[in-house]
């Protein structure tokens, strides 16, 4: 369990973290979002004693990680994958990392074999590529067989093989009762591994929720009919209670998943449908009009305005996300 508690980091005027409380629970992949610049890397890197909060206070299983005998048996991290010494081969550098944290030495072979990387165990990580670095980091941080584990941004950079096994590398450990915490700026990713989601804005809180409860809570359902029909179906659906808008190009939309009950009022009535579906908005789209406010650096053109996408998961899965890049402006 990591636990923060009005955790808060300032640069000179730039508040970078903002009076973070928020409890990482174990058992499920608790996913840690927010835009370019939110302050995602600084906390975790509070939660590993590597920068001093200004204010506020962090506790792994309720101590602090200067605290923890042979940290990594507590907490294995992957923050920055490139911080590797080149030099060494990447067994030399886990096998270092386990001799400085008390960690039998064939727990190496072990996770090298976990990440796929057996077979250039010998190799200097200066010729690795960032996905085999990412591996690398990845085997370091599970080298202690630690209960808690957390990985910042850790899919960039990987090939879609790569991302598939790190998905389901975090559902295994969080199935084994770990308590994982990721980081991302893509909803699109944390739709697919999160069981529960913290979203911040410029340093600040902005969600807790369990996964289930922002779909929920975001992804409205509409429906959408075309009909040759038209005033005969306003008519039928409003002694049905439905209330329809016209959306425009002979489309009528009615709130709610009432796509069932739509198709057999038009049959029971006779009524010829053209077009009968169900839209869902968008998880990304509900993710960026929560931190719309709180994007340190904004595109020049405007998100999208129609809140109806795609199924939610599937649109979730697109590039949507993309749109809270950072611009040229970052320079
Ligand atoms: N050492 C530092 N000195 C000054 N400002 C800093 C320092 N480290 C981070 N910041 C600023 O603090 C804010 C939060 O940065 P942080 O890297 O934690 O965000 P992030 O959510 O991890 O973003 P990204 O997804 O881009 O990595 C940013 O505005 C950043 O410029």
């Amino acid at each position: 369990m990591i636990e923060l508690s009005g955790l808060t980091k300032r640069y000179g005027e730039k508040v970078a973290v903002d009076d973070l409380t928020f409890t990482v629970r174990p058992g499920v992949v608790t996913g840690f979002l927010g835009p370019n610049g939110a302050g995602k890397s600084t906390t975790m890197r509070m939660i590993l004693g590597l920068d001093h909060p200004t204010a506020g206070d962090v506790r792994i299983d309720g101590r602090h990680y200067h605290e923890l005998p042979d940290p990594l048996t507590y907490i294995g991290a992957l923050l920055d994958a490139k911080a590797v010494h080149g030099g060494r081969t990447a067994r030399s550098h886990l096998l270092w990392l386990a001799q400085s944290n008390g960690i039998p030495a064939h727990r190496v072979d072990t996770v090298l074999e976990t990440v796929g990387l057996t077979a250039v165990a010998r190799k200097k990580a200066k010729g690795f590529s960032l996905g085999m670095s990412q591996r690398l980091g990845i085997a370091a941080a599970l080298l202690g067989d630690p209960r808690i584990l957390m990985f910042d941004e850790p899919v960039n950079g990987l090939d879609p093989e790569g991302i598939h096994w790190i998905r389901g590398l975090m559902k295994s450990l969080a199935a084994e009762g770990r308590t994982v915490f990721v980081s991302s700026h893509l909803m699109s990713e944390m739709a697919l591994t999160a069981d529960h989601l913290i979203v911040i804005g410029q340093g600040r809180l902005l969600a807790d929720t369990s996964m289930a409860d922002f779909v929920a809570d975001n992804a409205h359902a509409r429906v959408r009919v075309r009909t040759p029909d038209r005033e005969r179906l306003l008519d039928a659906l409003h002694r049905a209670g439905l209330t329809a808008q016209d959306a425009g190009d002979g489309v009528l939309e009615i709130e709610g998943d009432a796509a069932e009950r739509i198709g057999e009022l038009a049959a029971e009535h006779r009524i010829v449908l053209h077009e009968l579906s169900v839209r869902r908005s968008s998880l990304e789209e509900a993710f960026m009009r929560l931190t719309a406010g709180a994007v340190e650096y904004h595109a020049h053109q405007a998100p999208p305005a129609a809140p109806w996408g795609a199924d939610s998961r599937a649109a979730a899965s697109g590039t949507g996300g993309q749109a809270v890049a950072r611009t040229s402006a970052e320079g």
